[in-house]
């Protein structure tokens, strides 16, 4: 049984906290060469301008003590010699000009590596997105990793490798200060190290539980946009006014963005109170290294530059320790968001073309056959269809009736495998349908769904995307509107077939539900499909349109088999055979005159409908 847990895993369980630091690391290489897929070059070179600009700092404490001893040397004798003073001070302003120049670089190549990235992420992950199961668009979980990486994948990976490169330039600027430094005492490098590592632990602790509760929150995170959407867009528009649901939802919304506004505050001031009390520890360090300084230049131990030097190069260290405790802090928070954007990259689709797939069969000489197929939506406990036998010539017309969820539309979608069967199986011509391509599948098997899509582009784009290779061919395409008897609609309207259709852009044209379903009808004729499937397809059309429909489909579709799904027993009986599926079994079987005779559930049923409309004759 198709379990849930196939498509997708649940929340992760929160792990211990020392599992979780390894783990989340662990992602590093893996994102490090995402990002140097995405841009290989600019990284090299932002990589080049942070290691030269780690160096500046220790040149220029080396650069002060140089010119406090000058100074000193310089007032202890009569007489000065400006130009040893003037080139050091030239020096400085050299390395300092630099340092300005570096600067600027570093944030142009920040940002346009930012963007480069996230370009290249969104795209892996749309990619992801298109080959994944329908199955997947169905489970509310799919939808919180797919949120979370939306969220964590854009920024995240490139501002770990931003921090690791920080990192590294830090690093080597502490290297250089420890040089100078450790000459002087070592021990008190230690107190600083010391002094500074309750910064790392609160940082990761922090990074840890904002990451946690933001997790936590998806779910609602969701509801609140959704809650937002049915405020803001159209489809919803006028119910909210007609129920009067604006202030309600508003409420709704409200409550749950609070709610999110007020464990994040309390997130907040607790990691606040612990900052400073970490500031202070650090803090003292410094103070102590800072004293002895003092202390041994009173007593003559080290000269005035040196002073200058080692006062200015604790304080910088003991800011580097911290900037680089707290940049690893952010590579483990940052990690703990790229993780989620791996999470939706290795989800696996399910139904895949295989390796060495089998043309489909062109003309199909046996048809189709379906042999003791049942089915189960993910997560359901009841099959949806059950043991379903039958048989399906090429040019054969197969209606399908049955009450609202009786399992029609289910039945269409494994044709075309958006779903795979869970036993039994379906065959075309003999081969299995999981032995095709899934493209040359889908080429071959056209649906239109009642739920068919209205795409706010133009008249070209809704009937071309049936068959994308055609999408610039007018002729095919109006044929196929033709077909479809959408020409009048598109006839009407101010710039034909490139007219933007919907709501959604400006100088655009919306179409009555009637008129959007021929258009997706037209879309289904664009193609070269053997196999037609019409499921409700004139649900929405007006009796002169369906009686026009079907007229020209019985003509088009002669050589074609074709599916029907269809509540309308006028149009269900000018099919070869008509199958009655009941609780997703077939209940009966047979031609319209068949099952008539039979006088089962078929014949009860068109009896009801006849009576209610005048003139339908049996
Ligand atoms: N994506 C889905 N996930 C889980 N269950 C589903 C899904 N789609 C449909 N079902 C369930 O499967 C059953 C059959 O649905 P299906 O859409 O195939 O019925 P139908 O015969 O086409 O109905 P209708 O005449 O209302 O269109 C229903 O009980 C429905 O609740």
């Amino acid at each position: 049984m198709p379990k849930r847990t196939k498509f997708l895993s649940r929340n992760p369980e929160k792990p211990s906290p020392r599992d979780r630091f390894w783990a989340v690391l662990a992602n590093t290489p893996r994102l490090v060469q995402l990002v140097w897929q995405a841009a290989p070059r600019l990284l090299l070179l932002q990589l080049g301008i942070t290691l030269s600009n780690a160096l500046i700092p220790v040149a220029q404490l080396y650069i002060s003590k140089l010119i406090v001893d000058q100074v000193v040397l310089e007032l202890s004798q009569p007489g000065v010699d400006w130009t040893v003073l003037g080139r050091l001070v030239g020096l400085g302003l050299g390395i300092t000009l630099a340092q300005v120049g570096l600067n600027q670089a570093e944030t142009y190549t920040t940002q346009v590596l930012n963007d480069r990235f996230t370009l290249y992420a969104n795209q892996i992950l749309l990619k992801q997105a298109i080959r994944l199961d329908l199955a997947h668009y169905e489970l509310p979980e799919f939808y919180d990793t797919l949120n979370r990486a939306q969220q964590s994948g854009s920024a995240y990976p490139v501002r770990v490798f931003e921090t690791l490169i920080d990192l590294a330039g830090q690093s080597i600027t502490f290297a250089g200060l420890l040089s100078l430094l450790v000459a002087f005492n070592p021990l008190l490098l230690l107190l600083l190290l010391l002094t500074s590592m309750p910064a790392l632990w609160v940082g990761i602790r922090f990074s840890g539980v904002r990451f946690w509760l933001k997790r936590r929150q998806t779910e609602s995170g969701r509801l609140a946009e959704y809650l937002q959407q049915v405020l803001t867009t159209q489809e919803f528009v006028k119910e909210v006014r007609l129920f009067n649901l604006g202030d309600y939802l508003l409420r709704q919304w409200q409550s749950i963005r609070l709610q999110f506004n007020r464990e994040m505050a309390e997130v907040l001031a607790r990691n606040a109170w612990l900052r400073f009390g970490v500031g202070l520890i650090a803090n003292s360090g410094f103070y102590a290294a800072y004293a002895w300084v003092i202390v041994r230049t009173v007593q003559g131990a080290i000269s005035l530059g040196d002073l200058t030097m080692y006062s200015g190069a604790f304080q910088q260290a003991q800011g580097l320790i911290q900037g680089i405790l707290f940049q690893i802090a952010l590579i483990y928070e940052f990690n703990l968001y790229v993780s989620q954007y791996f999470e939706f990259l290795n989800l696996q689709p399910q139904v895949v073309s295989p390796s060495d797939p089998i043309a489909f069969p062109n003309p199909m000489r046996r048809g189709l056959e379906l042999r003791d197929v049942s089915f189960r939506y993910p997560g359901a406990s009841e099959p949806t269809l059950h043991r379903i036998n039958l048989t399906v010539k090429p040019g054969e017309s197969i209606a399908l009736v049955g009450m609202n969820g009786a399992g029609k539309t289910t039945l269409l979608k494994l044709l075309t495998r958006f779903y795979d069967v869970e036993s039994g199986e379906i065959t075309i011509d003999g081969i299995p349908l999981t032995a095709f391509d899934l493209e040359d599948l889908r080429r071959n098997v056209g649906v239109v769904f009642q739920d068919f899509s209205r795409y706010h582009l133009s008249v070209q784009d809704n009937i071309g995307f049936g068959d994308l290779r055609h999408r610039d061919d007018l002729d095919q395409i109006e044929r196929a509107a033709q077909n479809a008897g959408a020409t009048g609609v598109i006839a009407d309207l101010e710039r034909g077939y490139e007219t933007i259709l919907g709501k959604t852009f400006s100088d655009s044209a919306e179409l009555s539900g009637g008129q959007w379903q021929k258009l997706g009808l037209a879309r289904a004729f664009m193609t070269p499909a053997q196999v037609l499937i019409l499921d409700e397809p004139t649900a929405a059309l007006d009796a002169i349109a369906e009686y026009d429909l079907f007229q020209r489909f019985r003509q088009l579709t002669q050589d074609k088999m074709t599916f029907l799904v269809s509540h309308r027993f006028s149009t269900v009986r000018m099919a070869d055979r008509i199958v009655v599926l009941e609780h997703g079994q077939i209940a009966e079987l047979g031609s319209h005159a068949e099952l008539m005779e039979m006088g089962g559930k078929y014949a009860q049923m068109f009896r009801l409908q006849a009576s209610s409309y005048a003139g339908v004759a049996e």
